[in-house]
């Protein structure tokens, strides 16, 4: 029985362990996940100011000549009031001194010595950026769940905030198996392969910002897998492993993690590619088999490893995160699989167009080199028409 793409996500949802928690520097945030909803210290602006280069000075006093009295500079308050006739001279982000309730841009102002007259009257409330007025002290400023952003941590330390609690970012941990299986640069025997998965899995995980994880080649051997795999779930979180998943002499994968204690949660996903998809828990520890086919290791990582680590992190947006778009062309449906397909995206007018890209089986990856989406197509009997709409990821 194949359980379908839903089913896993749901199984993901139930039976994946949140990691612990921590509080780290506001910038060492960057990716990871928050624990806490960060509150803002002071209030934005912390204190009213001018927006502009200008003279502060009363509004009520209209178009008089007026005497300088002082200067206001960023970081360097004039320490005097404004009194009638009077004026400040004031620079973008020097704090409003008292009695002013308007600043006039110096563009406007015509300056004789210590004296200003305005070319053009100047309401209450002209130029100035009032305490506060963004958001007060102690109000939230991100949720819980959300990941952190280079934009996030700015709004985090400009609001005073200079730790944050985050869950602990996942340690993950590759077991590329297969005799077959040799690196690029290497000259290939009889009936060996160039390496796609090793390469995949590391770089997908890095792009995703995990750092690097540990990749360790396996034979198919099952003694040598058993070594393996028990190190592997010893110290990650999250353990892949590609090829030996389905049913094979040489597919050791399956039972070697019940051997280790791995409590499978199913086996076999209704997808294409991907179907041999297993996958288990062992205590917090998640251990995905990938099959050896390169194009289901995209998809089980695109799809399934995604959702996996978003549940581990505490993620509160559904991942994968599902985009709309509309097919450009007809596209075959396979009755008993979903098809995961990998499309080329021109969204230049607006709308997300997915164009199908040739080559799509399980073995080949070089359409790689074109494609921006991987495209949801349910099972069903009949084909996708031009100008469906569909569901697709970012690649
Ligand atoms: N009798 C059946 N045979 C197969 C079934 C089935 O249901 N019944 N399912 C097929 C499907 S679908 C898939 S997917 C594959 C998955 O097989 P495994 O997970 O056991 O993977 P392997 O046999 O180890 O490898 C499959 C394929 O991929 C190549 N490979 C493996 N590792 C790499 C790598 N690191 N880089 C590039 N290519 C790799 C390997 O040489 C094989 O060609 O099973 C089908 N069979
Ligand atoms: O599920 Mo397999 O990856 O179709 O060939």
């Amino acid at each position: 029985m194949l359980l379908p793409i839903e089913g896993a996500l749901d199984e993901y949802r139930r039976t994946v362990v949140r990691l612990d928690t921590g509080r780290v520097p506001v910038e060492a945030a960057l990716g990871a996940v928050l624990a806490e909803a960060p509150a803002a210290r002071i209030d934005l602006p912390r204190f009213t100011q001018s927006s502009v280069d200008g003279y502060a000075l009363r509004s009520v006093d209209g178009m008089v000549s007026r005497e300088l009295v002082g200067t206001s500079a960023a970081g360097d308050p004039s320490g005097v009031a404004v009194g009638p006739g009077q004026a400040v001279r004031i620079l973008t982000g020097g704090m409003l001194p008292e009695g002013a309730d308007a600043v006039a841009r110096q563009e406007i102002v015509d300056r004789d010595g210590s004296h200003v007259r305005l070319r053009e009257a100047v309401t209450e409330r002209t130029a100035i950026r009032y305490a506060g007025e963004e958001l007060a002290a102690g109000t939230a400023i991100a949720q819980i769940g959300q990941r952190v952003t280079s934009g996030l941590i700015a709004a985090l330390a400009m609001a005073g905030i200079d730790s944050v609690l985050i869950r602990r970012r996942p340690r993950i941990a590759v077991l590329v198996t297969g005799d077959e299986v040799l690196r690029a640069g290497v000259s290939l025997g009889p009936g060996q392969i160039y390496d796609a998965n090793g390469p995949l899995l590391r770089s997908w995980f890095i792009e995703q910002g995990y750092g690097a994880p540990s990749v360790v080649y396996v034979p198919d051997d099952e003694q040598a897998l058993t070594d393996a795999m028990r190190q592997a779930l010893d110290v990650a979180d999250l353990v892949v492993t590609s090829g030996g998943v389905s049913v094979g002499d040489r597919d050791f994968v399956p039972a070697v993690a019940e051997s280790l204690g791995v409590r499978k949660v199913f086996w076999k996903v209704a997808q294409k590619p991907g179907k041999p998809l297993w996958f288990g828990m062992r205590g917090a520890t998640a251990l995905l088999g990938m099959p050896g086919n390169p194009a289901a290791v995209l998809v089980c990582l695109a799809v399934h490893a995604r959702a996996i680590l978003g549940h581990m992190e505490g993620v509160t947006q559904a991942l994968p995160a599902w985009r709309g778009g509309v097919l450009a062309a007809a596209v075959d449906a396979d009755p008993e699989r979903d098809r995961l397909v990998r499309m080329r995206l021109d969204d230049t007018d607006g709308v997300a167009r997915l164009e199908v890209l040739p080559k799509q089986d399980s073995h080949m990856l070089s359409n790689l080199a074109s494609a921006h989406a991987l495209v949801w197509l349910p099972s069903r009997e009949t084909s996708f028409s031009a100008g469906e709409r569909v569901r697709w990821l970012t690649l």
